[in-house]
């Protein structure tokens, strides 16, 4: 059997708007664009991770919503699967504390203005067509 490692992305969403983190590391990813998120531990749920990475890299106090269909090879053994989160309504706002060094809120026609990964573009796809439709092609 094929090792697989679930790394979870959020969807972070506020006022319509999807939350972009720049990665700062490793050399090979940084200066792209990301879903915050990061790998599942063993024992922990897909939402437990996401709500711990969340807080860890962000500061924020969360809430996972929903599972945004699909899984994308990352680097091998690593996949993407993506929630939409929300932000809890006493959360501070999201800081870069670690792993990225800006964070941007995104419109719908500002969501191709940021340097995504590559294998992450895929996942934004589908997340902007269950969040606004169909009118958000990749540019
Ligand atoms: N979080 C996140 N990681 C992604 C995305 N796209 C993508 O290729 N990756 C890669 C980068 C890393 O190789 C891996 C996740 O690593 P990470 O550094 O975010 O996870 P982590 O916090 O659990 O890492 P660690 O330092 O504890 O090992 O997946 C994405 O949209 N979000």
């Amino acid at each position: 059997m094929t090792e697989r490692i679930v790394v979870v992305g959020a969807a972070v969403l506020s006022d319509g708007c999807l939350l972009a983190a720049r990665r700062s590391a490793p050399a090979e990813l940084a200066g792209r664009w990301e879903l915050p998120g990061g790998k599942v531990e063993v024992g922990e749920t897909s939402e437990g991770a996401l709500v711990r990475e969340l807080r860890e890299e962000l500061g924020v106090e969360s809430e996972v919503l929903a599972r945004v269909p699909g899984e994308w090879a990352l680097r091998s053994p690593y996949v993407l699967q993506v929630w939409t989160v929300r932000l809890l309504a006493d959360s501070p706002a999201p800081k870069p504390l670690q792993d990225h060094d800006e964070l941007r809120w995104l419109t719908s026609d500002e969501l191709w203005d940021v340097e995504w990964l590559d294998q992450d573009v895929a996942a934004v796809m589908e997340v902007a067509r269950g969040v606004w439709g169909s009118g958000a092609a990749a540019g």
